[in-house]
């Protein structure tokens, strides 16, 4: 039972998926964390593979880049594969000052200048929140000095638009937001519109307040092991 956009056979994926914006960045993070880990479906590219982290079954997906995408394989992972939380390991631009270049960011919820989530429920101005149960257990495998940050993030659906505006920049720091990314509103509301869990974890790979250590390319999709310790934390909790 293909969908339009994953190949996997039923019971293929586990019940945890790690969803990562870069298909290759699942590959490493399969490679990383497991031996055994299998290709399942590689459709337009959005490369997955299943494979066990110390004995328990995982998942790990490419989901694209920005909410359309996203929020499509959330919803087939859901709703056709079984899949009972996701959690999305990615990067972020940093946009509180007290959020430097490598810290891990865990989204509480998630601000969004889309309008995917209000085609849900028209009329409202949707909260997109993580699972409670997922933000404990990434908190509660925080160890030692590692800088995490807990609370909210934004969506946005530019890249090079409107969350680089100097005029939004000091607003949204001034109101708590950690940073910017372009997935987790869309995964946290198809998240709720099934019933099932979901986690965003980040790497800052940029400031958008001070661009002096941000990351290279290859660095944003090597320098993600810290957040990854947290989200298989939570993806087997
Ligand atoms: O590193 P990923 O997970 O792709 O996340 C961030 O990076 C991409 C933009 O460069 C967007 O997908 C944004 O959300
Ligand atoms: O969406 C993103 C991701 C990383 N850095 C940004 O500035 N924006």
């Amino acid at each position: 039972m293909a969908t339009p956009h994953i190949s996997a056979e039923p019971g293929d994926f586990a019940p945890a998926v790690l969803l990562p914006g870069d298909p290759k960045r699942a590959e490493r993070i399969a490679k990383l964390l497991m031996p055994d880990a299998r290709l399942i479906s590689d459709v337009r590219g959005a490369l997955a593979f299943t494979g066990t982290v110390d004995g328990q079954p995982l998942s790990v997906m490419g989901s694209g880049m920005g909410m359309p995408s996203a929020t499509l394989y959330a919803t087939e992972l859901y709703k056709f594969y079984g899949v009972e939380r996701i959690i999305r390991v990615g990067t972020c631009g940093g946009i509180a000052r007290k959020v430097q270049v490598g810290d891990v960011v865990i989204a509480l919820g998630a601000h969004t200048d889309s309008n995917m989530n209000q085609q849900r429920l028209p009329g409202l101005n949707y909260s997109a929140v993580a699972s409670y149960d997922l933000v404990r257990a990434a908190v509660d495998a925080v160890e030692g000095d590692q800088r995490v940050h807990v609370g909210m993030i934004t969506s946005h659906d530019h890249f090079y638009f409107s969350s680089h505006d100097e005029t939004w920049l000091p607003l949204l720091d001034q109101y708590g937001v950690l940073g910017v990314e372009m997935e987790s509103a869309g995964i946290y509301g198809a998240a709720a519109e099934f019933g099932k869990q979901a986690l965003t974890v980040l790497t800052c790979s940029d400031h958008l307040l001070d661009a002096s250590h941000n990351m290279s390319a290859e660095q944003r999709e090597t320098s993600f092991q810290g957040a990854l310790r947290l989200a298989v934390a939570a993806a087997h909790s």
